[in-house]
């Protein structure tokens, strides 16, 4: 059974998304956001490792095998980080449109078990945009990029200021990130008017 809550339809006066002109190219991979990224980070030794790159229009496409360390129950991944690969691939998407934004509601489906050592095919694409609100749609298919789909989900980001972190995030953290130019110069990537 799957399905979609009222609060993920977009309203009525939402608007189709626009790829921002500076988006990478497609087929262009739009690396880490922050090295330490539970989803995308290369120095987060238990972390993802997801891949992700520019698709068309405003989408993108990720690649993820799931590890020892991602079981629930024995040999199978847990939902939880097949949820965080969804949510990663749909933040992911913010590069299309140099958009900062948070997940504030995910919705998932998940229709196949998912064995270790899985490469799970995402895809993820930006629906609807009404206002700060972004609306979204993932999949993610096993045994190949056309392979059944294993799980799926949609979901409502919110934009938000880079204070958004800054404010919130731990303050050691915050401060390594501040003193690393290559962090800043990711993070400026994100926004429309740095
Ligand atoms: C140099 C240093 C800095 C480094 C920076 C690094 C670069 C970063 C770049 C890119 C980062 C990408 C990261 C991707 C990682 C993967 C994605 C994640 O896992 S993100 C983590 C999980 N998410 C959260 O932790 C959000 C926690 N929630 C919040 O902070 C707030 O609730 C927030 C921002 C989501 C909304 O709070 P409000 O006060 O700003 O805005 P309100 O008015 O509440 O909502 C705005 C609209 O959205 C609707 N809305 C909000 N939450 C909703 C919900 N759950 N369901 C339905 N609608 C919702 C509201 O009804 C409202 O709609 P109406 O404008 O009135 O029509």
């Amino acid at each position: 059974m799957s399905g979609t809550s009222p609060a993920l339809q977009p309203p009525a006066d939402a608007v189709k998304p626009v790829r921002h002109p500076d988006a990478p190219a497609p087929g262009e991979p739009l690396g880490a956001h922050y090295g330490q990224c539970f989803g995308c980070g290369g120095d987060q030794p238990h972390g993802l490792h997801l891949v992700a790159r520019a698709g068309d229009g405003v989408t993108v496409t990720a690649e993820f095998t799931v590890q020892p360390a991602h079981q629930g129950a024995p040999g199978l991944a847990h939902g939880g980080v097949l949820a965080s690969a969804l949510d990663e691939t749909l933040g992911s998407l913010g590069w299309l449109l140099r958009t900062i934004a948070v997940t504030g509601r995910l919705e998932t489906d998940f229709l196949l078990p998912v064995p270790v050592g899985t490469t799970l095919y995402l895809e993820a694409e930006v629906t609807a945009v009404a206002g700060r609100k972004i609306y979204s749609t993932a999949t993610g298919r096993v045994g190949g990029p056309d392979g059944p789909v294993a799980v799926r989900a949609d979901a409502l980001f919110v934009e938000v200021k880079v204070e958004h972190f800054t404010d919130h995030g731990r303050p050691e953290e915050i401060r390594a990130a501040l003193d690393d130019p290559d962090q800043v110069r990711r993070a400026r990537a994100f926004e429309v008017n740095p």
